[in-house]
């Protein structure tokens, strides 16, 4: 499942975040690539700093304070984000991300995309996910985030104008299983959409005890 959502960072948020990007060094993408996208991979990204750690730490708060990517991700890990700039011929051909990332090392069960411009920034440079269903060419406003399975074959198409600025981050889940997760994500929701229009009754009760076992039964902390 591909889930969007948006104002994950407000205009503010947004603009400092641009601000310290733009204070950054950053240098060729390959090297946080696997061995077999780095051949694919032609971007740039941010080179350690003090000042992107404090960046990575604002994003990964706004991340995961975030209501709906606490209902459908369920984080227990997240990587700090990669900061990645696409100029004129930049791309990030067809690839599917790393299993198993950092250290301590976690396992990646959803792939990120924060996008810091908009979309009128920059020609091409769509986010490409391959799903059951076919392709889907992504981009979104500055500030909404794209949530996929990291266990899809994805791209970034070539920019052909401008800039795409993007936060790139990846998240363990506290349920490894993409179904499992799909179906705590719908009862989240329905419970939620319950208690707003009927409050707490019987009904309520017995959803919000299953989706706490379910959760019990599914859940690797
Ligand atoms: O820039 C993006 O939206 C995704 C980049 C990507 O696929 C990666 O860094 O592994
Ligand atoms: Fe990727």
């Amino acid at each position: 499942m591909i889930i969007f959502i948006s104002d994950v960072l407000n205009q503010d948020a947004l603009s400092r975040a641009r601000e310290a990007a733009a204070g950054l060094s950053f240098e060729p993408g390959q090297t946080t690539a696997g061995w077999h996208a780095r051949s694919v991979k032609a971007n740039s990204q941010a080179m350690p700093s003090a000042g992107l750690r404090v960046l990575q730490q604002r994003i990964v708060k706004a991340i995961e304070a975030h209501p709906v990517v606490q209902m459908s991700a369920l984080p227990r890990l997240m990587t700090p984000p990669l900061i990645s700039r696409y100029g004129p011929g930049d791309a990030y051909g067809r690839h599917v991300d790393d299993a198993v990332m950092g250290t301590p090392p976690m396992r990646s069960d959803l792939s990120a995309t924060l996008f810091l411009n908009d979309p009128d920034a920059y020609d091409g440079g769509e986010l490409i996910i391959e799903g059951p269903g076919g392709e889907e060419a992504i981009k979104l406003a500055a500030g909404s985030l794209v949530l996929y399975p990291s266990t899809s074959l994805h791209q970034v198409a070539p920019v052909t104008k401008g800039e795409r600025l993007v936060a790139v981050t990846w998240i363990q889940s506290l349920v490894a299983d993409e179904a499992a997760r799909a179906i705590l994500f719908d009862l989240a929701q329905a419970k939620q959409q319950m208690f707003e229009q009927a409050g707490k009754s019987p009904a309520f009760d017995l959803l919000a005890k299953s989706y706490a076992n379910l959760l019990r039964r599914w859940a690797r902390p």
